[in-house]
């Protein structure tokens, strides 16, 4: 079995992405999402990536942007995946030529298959809680919601955190994990130590 990857997502701070990529964070999300406390603007994002190393990668998050946003976003920022977050279809998600992850959101009565279905391109699915606001609410969803043999893909998210992670990661056993609030000094603020906590976690989880 193949180590969890990890992606610490919402980094406003340059030492924030140092801390990351220190405690081996896979993947580094910038969320361009005006209402989100941790949208950051196109300037201070291409600030952020040209911090990370080789094989670090670079994540977008949009939720229902406009198309010009995006491309305007992708001409100044070196993004390697897209993570869209909203309502957007699959034709939406695949015009940017980019490899790109779907976010499901998950409440009781979600068709998980149906959802994935309807979403073909994408390298993987990313589930987070429902939530107001689209995601990053830091609420844990009930992972008994999550299909046997799913196949596509598995980026676990929604209110992971260093004291559950570990669990996750052995009920679940994704392909990835995600995770903002659970790190977080304050919305946008991450704190080092809990990255570090975080990480460890997962690697116990991998064994
Ligand atoms: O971080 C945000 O503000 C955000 C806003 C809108 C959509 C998604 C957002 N973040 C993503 O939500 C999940 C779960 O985050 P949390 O760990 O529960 O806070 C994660 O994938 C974030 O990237």
């Amino acid at each position: 079995m193949s180590r969890t990857r990890i992606k610490i997502c919402g980094l406003t701070r340059p030492e924030d992405v140092r801390a990351a990529v220190e405690a081996g964070a896979d993947a580094i999300g910038f969320v361009f999402y005006p209402p989100s406390p941790r949208h950051v603007d196109v300037e201070r994002a291409a600030e952020l990536a040209a911090l990370l190393p080789p094989f670090v990668t670079a994540v977008g998050l949009f939720v229902n942007a406009d198309e010009a946003y995006v491309r305007q976003v992708l001409a100044r920022v070196p993004l390697q995946l897209l993570q869209f977050h909203g309502d957007e279809d699959e034709s939406e998600c695949a015009r940017y030529g980019r490899p790109w992850i779907k976010a499901a959101r998950m409440r009781a009565g979600v068709d998980l298959v149906e959802f994935a279905a309807s979403h073909p391109g994408a390298r993987g699915i990313l589930l987070d809680a429902f939530v107001d606001g689209y995601g990053g609410g830091g609420k844990v969803f009930d992972w008994s919601l999550i299909p046997h043999g799913f196949a596509r893909p598995l980026v676990l998210s929604g209110g992971l955190a260093p004291d559950n992670v570990a669990e996750a990661v052995r009920r679940v056993r994704p392909w990835a994990v995600d995770v903002s609030s659970g790190v977080e000094a304050a919305k946008g603020i991450k704190d080092a130590r809990l990255i570090t906590a975080f990480i460890a976690g997962v690697r116990n989880a991998d064994g």
